[in-house]
């Protein structure tokens, strides 16, 4: 079995096993386990091998021999450097730094169960470094001459800023670590305390920032003008896609401690808008104080390098930028920038980036919005990488106490341009390191809680990258990249995205000048370390093996029974008879016996999964089962309890009623005993009303009704009366006719009265109106009307009686 085609394929696979603890110390009491893996002798001498073998446990169940192959296999005493020398890093920087022509990007991954030494292949340990610091060292070597020091160059952060097509927030490493480490000894422009100034805007509002010395770097396009007053600046921002420069007014605003990034992003994305003025409406950003970290205090220096060397375009500038994030839960985080502390929880806060195009890179993906660091020097950038390794996120589990829970990715980003007087334009390429989460088993691993969570996720993420492994490793045979199904999660978006030509990319949506510059790019060349652990889980490290060989087969036939009766009954009859042979070849019986082999394999698994199915269908039963009469109890026991509560509720409503009754009772017996009271009172008025009454009946005499309802007759028969007697009068004497006359008048109305009783209420009123006319002279007769009709009530029986009590000579 021959490794197949590698241009074909987007990864050069290589297995590095590692060594076993001392047995000794690991198994103190229990006999060391079995070795499961043996490697393959090589073809050639002085070759490394390209093949193991594993072979299952020997436990009851049957499992065949399995051979894989890799593009090489480091055994357990290989040494870090022999892994660098050996694995492809080199080709990998010298693409990645394009010696002649456009680089290439690159991609060193690694991959295994936890605990087999992922971390310590790529990113080294406390005496050794791994091949990240390696790469890191061959490149600042090679481009020595020609690299760009983001300290030295001012304008620098300028031009990588407007080439960047990631919305990145670019950096330079002096201030970085300043922010970081807190140190000051960094280099010259981070020595010195930030500088307070003072922005005044165009409508004379103004605004105090400590701007830092080293603004100029940090926002490349950021031009400070000096007004002439020591006070005051202008800032006149030019941004990268647009032709004017643009005039930032600052709102007036307290002293802030700096001028940072996210001011420059703002500008940007409000550039979009209105390509020629911006105004900076957002308050002044002030960063969050970060804890400084702890400067390592020694970085490695084994193994030595200090004569490797590869090849690098001599006649381009270099600047070299790094940004590091991971992939935790199926999501990006920025592992340069600090994590917030959080204002509700305890736990630290990180934004979420994407992986998406941007307006400057349509037809490819970048992370959006990364910290970038531009580094000068190789110690720069290892200070930069432990900062960032201290930012990810690792747990202690029972397979490993420091084990990393996120994929990590660490890019550096070689940006080149053609040097001389007039530099060209940023083009460059991009070296991704990535050191993948182990896979692991929840049971050997002892993991719980947010821990068992993170370890679904990275097996998810690893079972998608074992798809697009094997599909990759298909890819000998088809020439139809986009069958490897890499958009299943980030992580395989992330590393497979860019493995590709940009053949898929749309060219309607893609400017014509981009389109010709993107399109040319090469596609990434990828390197996977897969590291396993001879005396490990054999289970999970088969399962890693199978998917990221580049070719399995089945080399040693355990042929169990039903293997022969395959062999016996189908091999032997239909096939070869098919063929119109007698005797197969022996290369037709090879492939013949791995066939029935793996037949044999899958029916074994088939039946074991079967077994699996019908116990799972009768826990199923079971719960099933369970589940009815917990519910039938559960129903019982509402019922119960129904009935109680409409008993309780009964028993209090009968005694609330009676209550009620009770209540009622006395309020009615208490209110009949008032009506009685009441009614026994009006009675006693109505006795006493018709006792006066009765009294009043017999003192008045009876008036007719005739007599009352007639008094304008009786008026006219008085007046008749009156003028009968006038005329008696008028025929007397004239002294006698006065007196005689007067007399007579008040005995005809004395009898009138007299005859018509307590009379009719017209002929009392006339009366009294007579006398008030006799007793008030010059009152109007209104008034004497109104005096009347006030008195009327009184005048129906108190003059009456007076009268009638009266002898003639007093009226
Ligand atoms: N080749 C090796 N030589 C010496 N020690 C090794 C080697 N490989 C691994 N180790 C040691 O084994 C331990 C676990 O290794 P490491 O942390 O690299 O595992 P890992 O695969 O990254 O695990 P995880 O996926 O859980 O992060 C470490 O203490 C490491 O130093």
């Amino acid at each position: 079995m021959d490794p197949p085609q590698q241009k074909s394929q987007l990864f050069q696979v290589y297995l590095r096993l590692r060594p076993s603890p001392q047995a000794n110390l690991l198994y103190p009491t229990l006999a060391a386990p079995e070795r499961f893996l043996s490697v393959e002798e090589a073809q050639f001498e002085n070759e490394l091998p390209t093949h193991v073998t594993l072979n299952p446990p020997n436990d009851n169940r049957r499992r065949a021999v399995e051979k894989f192959a890799f593009t090489k296999v480091f055994e357990e005493d290989t040494s870090q450097l022999e892994i660098f020398e050996g694995t492809g890093v080199l080709p990998l920087v010298e693409g990645v730094l394009g010696a002649h022509g456009d680089g290439r990007d690159g991609l060193l991954a690694t991959l295994g169960v936890t605990g087999s030494g992922k971390s310590h292949t790529i990113l080294g340990s406390r005496s050794q470094r791994g091949l990240t610091q390696l790469a890191l060292e061959v490149l600042f070597r090679s481009i020595q001459p020609s690299i760009l020091d983001p300290s030295k160059n001012h304008s620098l952060h300028a031009t990588i800023a407007a080439s960047d097509a990631s919305e990145a927030q670019v950096m330079s490493a002096p201030m970085y670590l300043e922010t970081m480490y807190g140190d000051t000894t960094q280099s010259r422009a981070s020595s010195r305390a930030p500088t307070p100034m003072v922005v005044r805007s165009t409508s004379g509002a103004s605004a105090h920032f400590n701007l830092h010395p080293s603004s100029h770097e940090l926002y490349p396009s950021l031009q400070v003008h000096d007004t002439g007053s020591p006070k005051s600046i202008r800032i006149v921002v030019k941004e990268q896609r647009t032709v004017e420069p643009s005039i930032v007014t600052m709102p007036s605003a307290p002293t802030t401690p700096h001028f940072v990034p996210s001011f420059m992003r703002m500008t940007r994305a409000r550039s979009k808008k209105s390509s020629t003025k911006l105004s900076a409406q957002g308050e002044p950003y002030t960063p969050a104080p970060t804890p400084l970290r702890k400067k390592p205090s020694a970085i490695p220096r084994f193994p030595d390098i200090s004569n490797v060397h590869v090849n690098a375009d001599e006649h381009a500038e270099y600047a070299i930028l790094i940004s590091m994030y991971e992939v935790y839960n199926d999501r990006i985080f920025d592992l340069l920038t600090p994590a917030l502390p959080g204002k509700s929880t305890k736990d630290s806060r990180r934004r979420a980036l994407l992986f998406k195009p941007t307006e400057a890179s349509p037809d490819r993906k970048v992370v959006a919005g990364l910290r970038k660091i531009v580094c000068g020097s190789l110690k720069e950038a290892l200070l930069v990488l432990e900062a960032g390794l201290c930012e990810r996120r690792v747990a202690g589990t029972g397979s490993n106490s420091v084990s990393s829970r996120s994929h990590g990715f660490f890019c550096v980003e070689v940006k080149k341009r053609s040097g001389g007087r007039m530099p060209g334009r940023w083009g460059g390429s991009t070296m991704t390191i990535v050191d993948l989460a182990g896979s692991e088993r929840a049971r050997d691993a002892k993991t719980q809680g947010q821990t068992l969570q993170e370890a679904g996720k990275i097996n998810e993420s690893l079972m998608y990258l074992g798809q697009c492994l094997q599909m990759q490793s298909d890819m000998g045979s088809t020439t139809k990249p986009n069958l490897v199904p890499f958009r299943q999660c980030k992580l395989t978006e992330l590393l497979f995205s860019n493995s590709f030509p940009n053949s898929s990319s749309n060219p309607q949506a893609t400017p014509h000048h981009q389109l010709s510059h993107q399109g040319s790019r090469n596609p990434q060349r990828a390197i996977m370390i897969v590291t396993a652990d001879p005396l490990g889980d054999f289970n999970a490290t088969s399962q890693i093996l199978r998917y990221s060989a580049l070719a399995r087969e089945v080399t040693v036939p355990r042929i169990p029974s039903v293997t022969s009766t395959i062999l016996a009954s189908s091999v032997g009859s239909n096939y070869f008879h098919s063929r119109g042979r007698m005797s197969p070849t022996d290369t037709e019986r090879e492939t013949m016996e791995i066939a029935a082999l793996e037949i044999a394999r899958m029916s074994e698994e088939i039946d074991g999964l079967r077994s699996e199915l019908t116990a799972e269908q009768e826990r199923r039963f079971q719960v099933e089962a369970h589940l009815e009469s917990f519910q039938a109890s559960m129903d019982d026991r509402l019922m119960e309890r129904e009935s109680d509560v409409r008993e309780e509720c009964y028993v209090q409503l009968a005694a609330e009623l009676g209550k009620q009754m009770r209540q009622w009772k006395t309020s009615w017996e208490a209110e009949n005993e008032r009506n009685d009271e009441h009614l026994d009172k009006k009675i006693e008025i109505l006795t006493r009303i018709t006792d006066v009454e009765d009294e009043d009946k017999e003192n008045i005499p009876s008036v007719s009704l005739e007599d009352v309802m007639e008094p304008e007759t009786e008026n006219q028969k008085l007046r008749r009366e009156v003028e009968i007697l006038r005329r008696e009068l008028h025929n007397r004497s004239p002294t006698k006719q006065k007196s005689g006359a007067l007399r007579e008048k008040r005995s005809g109305v004395l009898r009138e009265i007299g005859g018509s009783g307590l009379g009719s209420g017209a002929g009392l009123s006339s009366l009294g109106h007579d006398m008030d006319r006799l007793r008030v002279s010059g009152e109007s007769d209104s008034s004497a009307n109104s005096l009347a009709s006030a008195k009327k009530l009184k005048v129906r029986k108190l003059p009456v009686r007076k009268w009638d009590m009266g002898c003639e000579d007093e009226l």
